[in-house]
């Protein structure tokens, strides 16, 4: 295991994963769509530049040079329902990655269904794309996207969307795309490690616990609907509990507006 100091922590890079670095590509979760039937094992692919980088819901994701973007693209075990569940997976492991490279906890949230906030604004978002094979899911591509250096302004992102923010601006910390990967990989495999034994239940608690807006009203959107109602919980499923006027309401997918 090749190990590295940062910080005050060493680094392991994770047993079994592959790293690669790309100096640009169009889109990491395209290339991992590309790549992902040649590969033995999960691959974690990070790009300096992205010339066609997505976000949710057909978006564009802005991507200036020095953040972060790279997309871990995976078989993932059990079913299609847990799959998606590894968004949870990836935001506890965002999470601890900035705890780990910045030495502290304060300002940071999570954002259903999977958004990392710092100080409130949006700092990383993830894109979970699957990747079809002959039975249906072959591959899970895990796109992240972090405001390691700057931040888009509030033009470039949907109206009424959280802020973005760079953790450059909100901290004064500097960390590079390289560095950040090893600490995000590492915190990945011991959360992935952690799901495949005990399942949602630890996820789901641990999510909780950093959750922004908890017990608060939001609304969530989604194309068509909009639901206003108190944040009670997210469910044994990653479904979003609101409490409304006509009753307790479990959403799938959603837009989350504060
Ligand atoms: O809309 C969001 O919040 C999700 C953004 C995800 C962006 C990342 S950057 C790396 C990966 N490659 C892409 O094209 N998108 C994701």
């Amino acid at each position: 295991m090749k190990e590295k100091k940062q910080g005050t922590r060493a680094m392991a890079w994770p047993e079994g994963y592959g790293r690669r670095v790309l100096a640009e590509v169009d889109s990491t979760n395209a290339e991992a769509v590309r790549i992902a039937g040649g590969l033995a094992g999960p691959e974690w692919i990070c790009a300096l530049r992205q010339t066609a980088a997505r976000g949710r819901r057909g978006r564009a994701w802005v991507n200036p040079e020095g953040n972060f973007a790279a997309t871990l693209v995976m078989r993932p075990s059990g079913t299609p329902a847990d799959a998606a569940l590894r968004s949870f997976v990836a935001s506890l492991a965002l999470f601890d990655a900035f705890v780990a490279l910045t030495g502290r906890t304060d300002g940071l949230s999570l954002k259903w269904p999977n958004d990392v906030l710092l100080n409130g604004g949006k700092v990383a978002g993830i894109l979970l794309e699957s990747v079809g094979g002959a039975g249906g899911l072959s591959h899970l591509a895990i796109g992240i996207g972090v405001n390691l250096r700057a931040a888009p302004s509030v033009a470039e992102v949907e109206t009424g969307a959280v802020r973005p923010v760079s953790l450059l601006d909100e901290t004064g910390i500097a960390v590079t795309p390289e560095d950040f990967l090893d600490a995000l990989a590492e915190a990945f495999a011991t959360h992935e490690a952690r799901f495949a034994t005990y399942r949602f239940a630890p996820i789901r608690e641990a999510w909780l616990a950093r959750a922004a807006r908890l017990g608060e009203e939001i609304t969530a959107r989604t194309g068509t609907s909009e639901t206003r109602g108190r944040f009670e919980t997210v469910d044994g499923q990653g479904n979003l509990v609101l409490k409304t006027a006509g009753g307790r309401v479990a959403i799938a997918a959603a837009d989350v507006f504060f």
